[in-house]
């Protein structure tokens, strides 16, 4: 499971929790703007946004999880598995495969509006990227400091929807996750007043009854409600400790500690890093788990104007204050 959001406050701030049982062996990779983008259909792009994110690189290819531009606009893939539906490349439309959608879309669309034109003439084709990565059942999240969308393909088309929370997780489709906050409506981060009746003295025993009813649980659509009511109550300075601080303590109200989400006899899944990409400044911060202090990768300390990738492992190791 995988939950995403976006957080505005000077700057705009968007990242995910990646959760799963093993990794792929991801790292924080640069793309600069002269590095030469093959796509499979569309030819290749040689000059483009510089782009900064967590990707798996392959064969000196770089199959993004989640990054941003150096324009503001950002994305991040999540799981979506037996929802997605890609299709063939018809040569129609600008036929995009699925690993190829991050870099298509942030490589030349300068915000959402931009990227909206762009969506209406794509077909998401269901291309393998090789034998050994076949195509990731994924639905996306795509923001900047306007606002959120999510892109799901499924049997019916590519749909394409305003993202009013701000947040992603996984099952079931976008439209049902929304639905489901209903049942959420009466909750409030302020202490409740007795709606049960009048002919009962109840009280408040406790601070944070407002929100009792908001789901515990890891499941996808709980962390859904979750992510999105602490996004929504959300208050921190503007500054950018306070901004990233902030950012990662919404995260931090579904991450997955390794032992409550078993997938298959004694193994667990677990919150293998958490991203926040300060998307105005081009800063991807992370944290993993096994290393809680935020280590931050500027892309504007690299040459964006080369044409290598350029790529960071994380940092893994925690190093703790010992303070006397
Ligand atoms: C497994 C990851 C999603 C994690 C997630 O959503 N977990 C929830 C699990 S579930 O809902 O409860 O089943 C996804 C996110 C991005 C994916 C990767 C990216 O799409 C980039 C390439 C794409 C290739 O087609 C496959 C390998 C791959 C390297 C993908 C592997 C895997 O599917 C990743 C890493």
């Amino acid at each position: 499971m995988c939950t995403a959001a976006t957080y505005l406050t000077k700057d705009f701030y968007i990242g995910r929790t990646l959760d799963y049982e093993f990794s792929y062996g991801e790292e924080i990779t640069i793309l600069p703007r002269n590095y030469p983008i093959p796509f499979r259909f569309m030819g290749i792009r040689e000059n483009h946004y510089a782009i900064i994110g967590m990707a798996h690189v392959a064969g000196n290819y770089p199959l993004y999880y989640d990054a941003i531009n150096e324009k503001g606009l950002g994305m991040a893939g999540l799981n979506f598995v037996g929802n997605s539906v890609y299709r063939k490349p018809e040569g129609v439309k600008d036929d995009v495969a699925q690993f190829e959608f991050i870099p298509w879309v942030l490589s030349q669309c300068a915000n959402l509006d931009e990227a909206r034109a762009l969506l209406d003439r794509m077909n998401l084709t269901d291309t393998p990227y090789s034998e050994h990565f076949p195509s990731a059942g994924l639905h996306w999240i795509l923001a900047d400091r306007t606002g959120a969308l999510t892109i799901e393909s499924v049997a019916d088309g590519l749909k394409i929807y305003e993202n009013p929370a701000g947040v992603l997780t996984n099952n079931p489709p976008f439209d049902q996750q929304m639905f489901l906050l209903n049942n959420y409506i009466g909750l409030s981060p302020k202490q409740p007043e007795n709606h049960f009746s009048e002919q009962l003295p109840l009280s408040c025993y406790s601070r944070g009854m407002g929100a009792l009813g908001l789901p515990g649980d890891l499941s996808s659509a709980s962390r859904f409600a979750r992510a999105a009511f602490t996004r929504l109550h959300s208050v921190s300075g503007d500054s950018e400790e306070e901004s990233v601080g902030q950012f990662f303590h919404i995260l931090g109200s579904v991450e997955q500690p390794r032992g409550c989400c078993e997938v298959a006899d004694g193994k667990y899944e677990i919150t293998i890093y958490t991203s926040c990409c300060n998307a105005t400044r081009g800063i991807y911060y992370y944290t993993t788990y096994t290393n809680h202090q935020i280590t931050a990768v500027d892309m504007h300390r690299e040459n964006l104007d080369g044409n290598e990738l350029i790529h960071y492992p994380m940092l893994q190791q925690e190093r703790i204050f010992h303070q006397n």
